[in-house]
C-alpha cells in the first residue's frame, strides 16, 4: 500500500473535540516532508538494499563513541557466526556417523568426536555472545549519550530565527526520538549482523547439501519479511499523522493539572469541560490503535500463513529428494536442522532489519535536523567588538519573520549613543521586542543593516557580541534553581562562589528583604516542583532579575548595550519607581540602555523616545518635544493620564476591561485606550525620584502592565500560560500530560502502545 493511501487511513478520524477546541483536525502536517514520502514507500528489497547504509551510519556513531567496544563487538559476532557453520558442518558429521552403518554402539563411538565438537562449539558460542552483549551494552548509552549532545548543541547553536521558524521548532520535536533510536540501533545492528553471518553459514551449509534449498529457504522467510515492513510502515506513517493529537491531548492533561490554569478550572468550570474534551480525544486516538492493531493482526496472519506454505513446499520437496535418491537420508536430516535454523535466522533477520529500518526513520530526523541546524548555526568568528563603542545605529532595517508575509519592522533607523538611555514606545505588536532582538545581534535584518560602532553585526563575532549585551525581558527565565544561582547565571562564566559575591547584585535590586525571608538565603532553591523549594512572587522575581542583570553588567568592562523589556510589569507602584530608577543607574557613560515599556512614567526621562507603529518608526524626541508635537506619543500620554484621573475617580471600576484591541486594558479603574494604544499608567503623582530622593508614594490602586500575563500573579510571564513548575521547566506543558490517555506516553510517545499512542 502507498504512503498516501496509509496517511489517509490514520487520518480518517476527527474528534468533535479537535474541531471545538483547535478549530480543526490536529494532524501532523506532512508537507514538511515532501522528500520524505519516498523513504515511506518501503519494500523488503528496499530495506535490504539500505541495510548497509544504516548499519554503516550506526558503526560510524559507535566508532566515534568507543573503539575498542565496536572492535570487540564485531570479533565476538562474526566468531558467533564462524561458531555457527562449525556447529552445523559437526551436527551433519554426527548425522552422517548416527545414521551411517555399523552397530549402534560403534555409531555412537563413530558420532562422538562430532559431539564433543557440537558441545565446543556452543560453549565458545556462549561465550561470545556474552562478550559482544557486555561489549554493546557499554556502547549504547554512550551512542545515545553523543547523539543527545550533538541534539541539544545543535539547538542551542542556531539563529533565533529558526528558533522563531514553527517548520524548524516542528524539526526540534521531531528529532528528539533520534538519540533513542540511535542507541536501539546498537543492539539491532548487531543481532542484524549476527544474523546475517549465522544465515550466511547456514545458508552455506545448504547450498552445500543441496543448491535447491537455499531458494526455498528463502521462499519461507520472504512472507515474514514482508509482514514485518508493513507493520512498522503502519506505525511509523501514524506516529506523523498523530503526533500533534497526542500531543494536544497531552496539553489537556497538563492543563488539568497546572499550578496557573487551577483557578479557571475551578471557578469557571472549565475542569469538566476540559475532561470531556480529553476523553473524547482519547477515544479518536483509541480507534485509531484499533485499527493499527486489526491490520498488524490480518497481515501477521496472512505472513504466517504464506510462509506456512512454503514451510511445506520445502519439506515435500526434500521428501521428494529421498524418494528420488538425490539426497542421502542423513543428509536430509542436517538439510532440517539448516533450514529450521536457517529459517528462524531469516526471521529474526528480517525482523531486525525491518526495526533498523524503524530507528532509521527516527535517526534520519535527528540527522536531518543536524544538517538543517548547521545551515542555521550562528556563525562563529567574524570581526573583532571594538572595545569602545560610540553608537548602535540601525540603518533602514526590514525583518520580517519566517511565517509573516507583513514585516514585523519596516524601514526602521535609529542611532542609540553609548551613555544614553532610549525608549521604545508603541502599541501591542509594533514591533518593540522585534526592534531590540535586531539591536541585540539575536535577529538579523532582512535588508537594511546593524551596526555596532560602524560595524555590520553579521560581520562581527557574535560570541562576543552578546557578551556585551545584558538582557532584563519581563519574561526573562526563571531558572529552576537556588536564588543565587538565578542571580549568577546571568553571567555564568563569573566567579561567583561565596554569598557575598552577589551582595552587591541583591542590593542592588532592592531584594535584601527579599533573600533574608528565605529559608536558606541565597541557597534556597526556587523551583516549586522540587520538594523542599520556595516560592516567591512575579515581583520578587522581577527583583532576583534585576539582580542577575546588574550581575552581568558588571562583569563586562567593555561598552554594551543593556535591553530592558517591559521590566516592571509585575512589580507594585512603588516597586515600580524603584526599578525605573535603578535601571537608570545602570547606565553608565559606556552603557546604552535600551527600554521597551507601556509605563509612559517610566519613558519620560529617556534621553530619546522612539514611537513604533505597525512596524514603523513614526516619531521620535524627548518627552517634552513628543508632547509639544502633539502626535501619537502625545495621544498615548495623555490617554494614560486620564486613565488614572478615571480611576482616582473610580475606584470600584471592572476588573479587567479589555480593550478595542483585545488587550486587557488594566486592573480596577482602568478603561481601554482607543484602539492601536497601549494602555500604561500615567500619574501626575508618579515623577522619576532623582537618584538621591526617597521614591513618593503615589496615590494610584496597583496597575498591572498589559503585555503578557505577569500581571502580580508569580510566575507565568511568558506565553501560552508557561508556569514556574513543571510546565515551564519539567517537561513542556505539551510534553507533561498524564502516562496514559489521549496523550500517550511520554517517551516516543506514539510507539508504546499506551492508550492514546495511536501507533503503540
Ligand atoms: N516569533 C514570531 N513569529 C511570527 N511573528 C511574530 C513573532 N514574534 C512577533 N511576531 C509578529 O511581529 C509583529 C511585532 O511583534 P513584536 O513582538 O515585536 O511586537 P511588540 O511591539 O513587542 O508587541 P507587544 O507590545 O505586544 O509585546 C507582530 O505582528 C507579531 O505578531
Amino acid at each position: 500500500m502507498r504512503v498516501f493511501g496509509r496517511v489517509r487511513a490514520a487520518g480518517a478520524a476527527v474528534s468533535e473535540s479537535e474541531r471545538e477546541l483547535f478549530g480543526g483536525p490536529l494532524r501532523y502536517d506532512m508537507g514538511w516532508a515532501e522528500h520524505e514520502r519516498a523513504r515511506l514507500e518501503l519494500s523488503m528489497l528496499s530495506a535490504v538494499r539500505a541495510m548497509p547504509r544504516l548499519v554503516g551510519g550506526t558503526l560510524r556513531r559507535a566508532w566515534r563513541a568507543d573503539r575498542p567496544a565496536l572492535v570487540a563487538v564485531a570479533v565476538s559476532e562474526i566468531g558467533q557466526g564462524v561458531a555457527a557453520a562449525v556447529g552445523l558442518l559437526a551436527v551433519n558429521a554426527v548425522m552422517h556417523a548416527l545414521l551411517g552403518g555399523g552397530t549402534p554402539t560403534d555409531r555412537l563411538y563413530a558420532a562422538l568426536p562430532a559431539l564433543v565438537a557440537v558441545g565446543v562449539v556452543g560453549v565458545v558460542n556462549a561465550g561470545l555472545a556474552c562478550w559482544s552483549t557486555s561489549r554493546a551494552g557499554r556502547l549504547e548509552p554512550l551512542v545515545e549519550r553523543l547523539a543527545t549532545t550533538e541534539y541539544l548543541a545543535a539547538a542551542a547553536a542556531v539563529e533565533m530565527e529558526a528558533i522563531e521558524d514553527p517548520e524548524f521548532r516542528r524539526l526540534i520535536d521531531v528529532a528528539q526520538y533520534g538519540a533513542a533510536s540511535a542507541r536501539a540501533m546498537i543492539g539491532v545492528s548487531v543481532a542484524a549482523v549476527n544474523g546475517t553471518i549465522s544465515l550466511v553459514a547456514a545458508g552455506g551449509v545448504l547450498t552445500v547439501l543441496h543448491p535447491a534449498l537455499l531458494p526455498m529457504l528463502l521462499l519461507i522467510a520472504a512472507p515474514r519479511g514482508w509482514g514485518a515492513m508493513r507493520v512498522a510502515q503502519e506505525r511509523y506513517v501514524s506516529v506523523m499523522v498523530w503526533v500533534e493529537h497526542v500531543r494536544a491531548g497531552r496539553l489537556l492533561g497538563s492543563l488539568l493539572t497546572s499550578r496557573s490554569a487551577a483557578q479557571e478550572v475551578r471557578v469557571h468550570g472549565v475542569g469538566d469541560f476540559l475532561l470531556d474534551r480529553y476523553r473524547d480525544m482519547a477515544e479518536s486516538a483509541e480507534r485509531e490503535q484499533k485499527r493499527l492493531a486489526t491490520d498488524k493482526a490480518l497481515t501477521e496472519l496472512v505472513a504466517a500463513g504464506l510462509s506456512g506454505l512454503a514451510m511445506v513446499a520445502t519439506y515435500a520437496f526434500m521428501g521428494w529428494l529421498i524418494v528420488a535418491g538425490h539426497m542421502e537420508l542423513a543428509v536430509a536430516g542436517t538439510a532440517v536442522i539448516a533450514v529450521r535454523s536457517g529459517s528462524a535466522n531469516l526471521g529474526a533477520l528480517v525482523m531486525n532489519v525491518n526495526q533498523l529500518h524503524e530507528e532509521a526513520l527516527y535517526v534520519h530526523d535527528h540527522d536531518r535536523f543536524l544538517a538543517e541546524a548547521a545551515r542555521h548555526t550562528i556563525p562563529e568568528g567574524g570581526a573583532d567588538v571594538p572595545a569602545r563603542v560610540d553608537e548602535i545605529r540601525a540603518e533602514d532595517v526590514t525583518y520580517r519573520y519566517p511565517d509573516r508575509a507583513e514585516p514585523a519592522l519596516d524601514g526602521v533607523s535609529l542611532t542609540i549613543p553609548m551613555g544614553s538611555v532610549t525608549a521604545v514606545v508603541g502599541e501591542n505588536g509594533s514591533g518593540k521586542s522585534t526592534l531590540i532582538k535586531v539591536l541585540a545581534g539575536l535577529l538579523l535584518p532582512g535588508s537594511g543593516s546593524v551596526r555596532w560602532a560602524g560595524v555590520d553585526v553579521a560581520r562581527l563575532d557574535r560570541a562576543q557580541l552578546f557578551d556585551r549585551v545584558a538582557l532584563l525581558t519581563q519574561d526573562f527565565e526563571r531558572w529552576p534553581m537556588t536564588a543565587g544561582m538565578n542571580i549568577r547565571i546571568g553571567r555564568p562564566g563569573r566567579a561567583a562562589s561565596k554569598e557575598q559575591d552577589l551582595a552587591g547584585a541583591v542590593r542592588f535590586a532592592g531584594g535584601g528583604a527579599l533573600v533574608e525571608r528565605l529559608p536558606h538565603g541565597l541557597r534556597t532553591l526556587l523551583a516549586r516542583m522540587f520538594r523542599g523549594a520556595s516560592e516567591i512572587s512575579g515581583g520578587e522575581w522581577q527583583k532576583i532579575g534585576l539582580a542577575r542583570t546588574h550581575f552581568r553588567t558588571e562583569g563586562c568592562g567593555a561598552d554594551g548595550l543593556l535591553i530592558v523589556d517591559e521590566p516592571t510589569s509585575a512589580l507594585d507602584p512603588e516597586a515600580e519607581i524603584a526599578v525605573f530608577d535603578r535601571i537608570r543607574r545602570l547606565a553608565g557613560p559606556r552603557r546604552a540602555i535600551v527600554l521597551v515599556t507601556h509605563r509612559m512614567s517610566g519613558v519620560r526621562h529617556a534621553d530619546t523616545i522612539h514611537v513604533l507603529h505597525r512596524g514603523r518608526l513614526v516619531e521620535h524626541g524627548t518627552h517634552d518635544e513628543l508632547m509639544a508635537a502633539d502626535g501619537r506619543y502625545a495621544s498615548m500620554f495623555r490617554t494614560q493620564a486620564a486613565q488614572y484621573a478615571q480611576g482616582a475617580q473610580r475606584p470600584c471600576g471592572p476588573a479587567a476591561e479589555v480593550s478595542a484591541t483585545g488587550v486587557p486594558a488594566g486592573p480596577p479603574p482602568v478603561p481601554g485606550p482607543p484602539a492601536g494604544q497601549d494602555p500604561a499608567p500615567e500619574d501626575p503623582a508618579i515623577r522619576h525620584p532623582s537618584p538621591a530622593g526617597p521614591a513618593p508614594r503615589p496615590s494610584v490602586p496597583q496597575v498591572r502592565a498589559p503585555r503578557g500575563n505577569g500581571a502580580g500573579t508569580p510566575g507565568p510571564l511568558g506565553s501560552a500560560g508557561a508556569e514556574v513548575g513543571p510546565a515551564e521547566h519539567g517537561p513542556r506543558p505539551d510534553q507533561a500530560g498524564p502516562a496514559t490517555g489521549a496523550g500517550g506516553p511520554e517517551q516516543r510517545p506514539p510507539r508504546t502502545g499506551t492508550p492514546g499512542s495511536p501507533a503503540g
